[in-house]
């Protein structure tokens, strides 16, 4: 019997280490490469595009893909965005100082939601981690994102878990694995965890002992035991299962305090494309509103989108510094240059704790602390602004170290050199002047030896063997002083070294090891002395996220005219001239948008009915309300000559439902079960827009529907403002019986069948739809234009019938059909028909109606 082959050492080794890491791709690194096995290289070569070969393992063979380890920063985002969670396995050991097989491990666990590589993050975008816990129907809740330190906390109900998600959008969600994920969630990256890391005692000994704190009040969530526990459990993840244990960076952790804000749920969010345009090319409200410089201000923006404020004062310190920055535009603009050259400090501090900063990054970061620094000295002369904005931390100290501790020009890899400034440490200046003069100090050596023993011929070289030594040919050989040792002989030469040659060797040869071990002690001294201003560094990139997304609003407000909005306590929205920001910014090259005004109140008119042909701008006008209100809740100006919002505290939008067939629902159900969403939880601040609900069914039930709601709407004791779109016309009549609703149309002109789009919301109802016309502009044929007219005409002259649209539809192309069959001027229809009237359907055998009827057929060439 044939002996089985034994695996490899390397195999041996991989294997162990994989065994660890079942759920992870592994990328294990072979000398100069990382390389994948089996199943890891199947999805690795896939993802990646590269080549998949195999290799002989044991008896058989194992697939294998690698890459360069230099290429690891481009691979690796592909490989995380693509869902996968990265076990990066490093050579612990110099191969070159080791025999035998090199130890290895694991030094770093990259999942989408725990990662600093800036290849994977967005720079304007969070990366959250969340956790989840449940006991019976409520969820603890945490959510970190590690690269910034941003750490928060919450519990409640899954609807309140669901608002949570689609806020923070986390990249991750890790759970118990013992409990279920909602099934909401499941399109997301997760992982379980075991039930150990879900213990609230460990939980909050782990809290306490990293915050050193003896109690968690100090952070308002001691009586979280749910959220504590969520939380516990990403302090497992991060230090067991991802090795990322210095988080020195995560200062404090933070209640998620939800009635602050307003809310819009997840369907809202998407309807009026808040932070995601709807289609693949066009633009979200961030993207029109992003102005800000900096990639926490980016962050910060879009943040305060998502979660507008309630409160007018702080809404109004929002406004106050735009409107002062819009006044000071040469301290605006002089803010602006300096906030440029501030890079991205929350990930850069992340980076600083968790000991992976280079010293290029260590560079920006001083620069960054620099500009701070000059933005508080020309701030300093206007006080009027600490009344919006808290003041920057003093950062002299810090930058007076690093400048006089880092060289200006700093390099990516620390072992390139040249980091720590001279005058720093007496050994290294030794060192860097052994190692530059080195050439210089030989030469000397030589000519200083050639006057003294009078050998013009000897040189001083080097090798491998014997190092550094002295070279005098054999007729010198006499000349050659006492004190030199004679090393070597050679046929025509004798080799020599001396004391002071010795000792220039052991300095020199040790001198470029030693720098760089000196170096990286100091430049890891430097960063030591950075982390110790990590809460003031903080507590400045907050400030200065707040400055540009004042300073990117104030010059929207410039350069798109809006104006400051009125926020005030009535239940009312008074909008002159609004604009909707997106469409406004999207349209053809000299087309104008054609604003609007809207008045909506709680006990006057509470309920608008707008009705309107296709494509006249009824949803402009729904949305672009919405927008005023949240942009001027978010304490920015807004797209409107004069804006006076009572402020809101929900904004629900539904849209009749077109197409969520593929999610395997009726779109009616669906629609249906949204609106009830809303009904159940409106309040007197809710706006409600509501665009064709009803349309996913059939005409009058669509009618009787959109009715009922928009009575309910109107008899809640909320009173809740709502904006209703509509093509259904009889709508119009309910201004007859419900006092607080009122009709509005877009109007048109009509110009010899052709239809202008006027864009104005005006008083009043609307006759007719005008679909067929909208059809026409977007080329259906003519053929289909013209029937569709037919029918509409019929419907419309019998109104009064008792039949229902479905049967009068039927009935018109019925007699339509016959009709138009029998007009037919061809010549082969004129014989059937005479053909057809001569027959005496009485007498007609059954062998004959078959005859005539294949006669018929023939005369059509059948
Ligand atoms: N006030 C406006 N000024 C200029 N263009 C506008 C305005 N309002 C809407 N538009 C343009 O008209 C298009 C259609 O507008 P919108 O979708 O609001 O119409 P609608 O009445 O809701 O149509 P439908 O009933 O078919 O849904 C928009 O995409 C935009 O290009």
């Amino acid at each position: 019997m044939a002996k089985a082959k034994k695996e490899t050492p390397l195999m041996g080794q991989y294997n162990t280490i994989k065994a660890k890491y079942p759920d992870a791709l592994l990328l294990f690194r072979v000398g100069d490469f990382y390389e994948t096995f089996g199943q890891d290289a199947i999805k690795t070569s896939q993802i990646l595009g590269i080549v998949l070969t195999k290799r002989a393992n044991g008896d058989g063979h194992i697939e294998l893909a690698g890459f360069p380890h230099h290429s690891v920063d481009s691979y690796l985002p592909k490989l995380v965005r693509a869902g996968m969670r990265v076990a990066i396995c490093d050579q612990l050991e110099d191969p070159k100082m080791v025999k035998g097989i090199v130890k290895r491990g694991v030094t770093e666990l990259v999942t989408p939601g725990v990662t600093f590589n800036d290849q994977v993050l967005t720079s304007k975008k969070n990366n959250f981690l969340l956790s989840l816990h449940k006991e019976k129907e409520k969820f603890g809740m945490a959510l970190v994102d590690v690269s910034t330190g941003e750490f928060l906390v919450s519990e409640g109900p899954l609807e309140k878990l669901l608002h949570i998600v689609h806020t923070f959008d986390p990249s991750e969600i890790i759970y118990q694995r013992t409990s279920e994920l909602p099934s909401q969630l499941k399109n997301k990256n997760s992982f379980k965890l075991e039930d150990w890391a879900y213990q609230y005692n460990y939980a909050y000994e782990k809290l306490t002992s990293h915050f050193k704190t003896n109690s968690l009040k100090g952070f308002g969530i001691e009586d979280q035991k749910l959220g504590v526990t969520a939380a516990g459990a990403i302090f497992a993840y991060l230090v067991e299962d991802t090795h990322h244990a210095l988080l020195q960076h995560i200062t404090k952790i933070q209640n998620i305090p939800q009635d602050d804000y307003l809310m819009m749920d997840n369907f809202t969010l998407r309807n009026l494309e808040i932070v995601y345009s709807s289609n693949y090319q066009g633009k979200s409200l961030l993207d029109i509103i992003d102005k800000s410089k900096t990639p926490m201000g980016g962050r910060l923006l879009r943040r305060r989108l998502i979660l507008p404020l309630k409160n007018i004062s702080d809404i109004n310190r929002r406004l106050s510094l735009i409107e002062f920055l819009n006044k000071e535009d040469h301290l605006k603009y002089e803010i602006e240059e300096l906030l440029k050259g501030i890079s991205d400090l929350d990930r850069l501090v992340g980076k600083l704790a968790a000991e992976k900063i280079s010293p290029k990054e260590l560079g920006y970061l001083r620069q960054s602390i620099i500009n701070i620094q000059e933005i508080k000295a020309k701030l300093h002369n206007f006080p009027d602004v600490l009344a919006w904005i808290n003041p920057f931390n003093n950062m002299e100290d810090l930058i007076r170290y690093l400048q006089m501790h880092l060289n200006e020009d700093l390099p990516v890899n620390i072992n390139k050199g040249n980091v720590i400034k001279t005058g720093i440490s007496e050994e290294l200046d030794h060192l860097r002047g052994l190692q530059s003069k080195g050439r210089g100090f030989l030469d000397d050596m030589c000519a200083r030896e050639i006057e003294r023993t009078g050998i013009s011929s000897l040189k001083i070289d080097f090798n491998n063997v014997f190092g550094y030594y002295i070279e005098v040919r054999n007729t010198h050989k006499d000349k050659v002083p006492e004190d030199w040792i004679r090393k070597q002989t050679l046929v025509n030469a004798e080799r020599y070294i001396t004391e002071e040659l010795k000792e220039y060797e052991s300095q020199i040869l040790g001198a470029e090891e030693k720098i760089s071990q000196l170096e990286l002690q100091l430049y890891r001294n430097s960063c030591e002395e950075v982390l110790i201003y990590i809460d003031q560094i903080q507590e400045n990139s907050r400030l200065v996220a707040e400055l540009d997304c004042a300073v990117g609003l104030s010059n929207l407000a410039i350069e798109d005219n809006y104006t400051k909005p009125i926020l005030n306590d009535s239940f009312a929205i008074d909008i002159k001239e609004g604009r909707h920001p997106i469409i406004e910014k999207s349209l053809p090259l000299g087309e104008k948008y054609i604003p609007n005004d809207i008045f909506l109140d709680k006990d006057s008119q509470q309920i608008i009915m707008v009705t309107g042909p296709n494509m006249a701008g009824k949803s402009a006008i729904l949305r672009q309300t919405a927008i005023i209100a949240l942009l001027a809740q978010i304490g920015s100006f807004v797209p409107a000559k004069h804006a006076e919002i009572g402020t809101l505290d929900k904004i629900f939008t539904r849209v009749g439902a077109t197409d969520n067939i593929s999610a395997g629902e009726s779109t009616f159900m669906v629609e249906m079960n949204e609106a009830a969403n809303i009904l159940n939880n409106i309040s007197e601040r809710s706006l409600i827009l509501l665009d064709e609900i009803g349309r996913g069914t059939s005409t009058y039930d669509g009618v009787s529907i959109a009715w009922a709601i928009a009575e309910y709407l109107h008899q809640h004791a909320s009173q809740a403002k709502t904006l209703f779109a509509t093509h259904y016309h009889e709508l119009n009549e309910m201004t007859l019986n419900f006092e607080r609703i009122k009709n509005f149309h877009v109007s048109i002109q009509e110009n010899k069948g052709n239809i202008i789009f006027l864009r104005k919301l005006v008083s009043g109802g609307s006759e007719h739809s005008f679909g067929i016309h909208v059809a026409k502009l977007a080329g259906m044929p003519s053929k289909v234009v013209n029937r569709a007219g037919e029918i509409l005409k019929t419907l419309e002259s019998n109104r009064t019938s008792s039949e229902n649209s479905g049967e009068k539809i039927k009935r018109v192309t019925e007699e339509n059909m016959q009709l138009s069959f029998f007009q037919l001027d061809d010549p082969v229809l004129e014989n059937i028909r005479e053909e057809l009237t001569k027959i005496d359907i009485n007498t007609l055998t059954p062998i004959e109606a078959l005859m005539k009827l294949n006669s018929i057929k023939k005369m059509i060439g059948g």
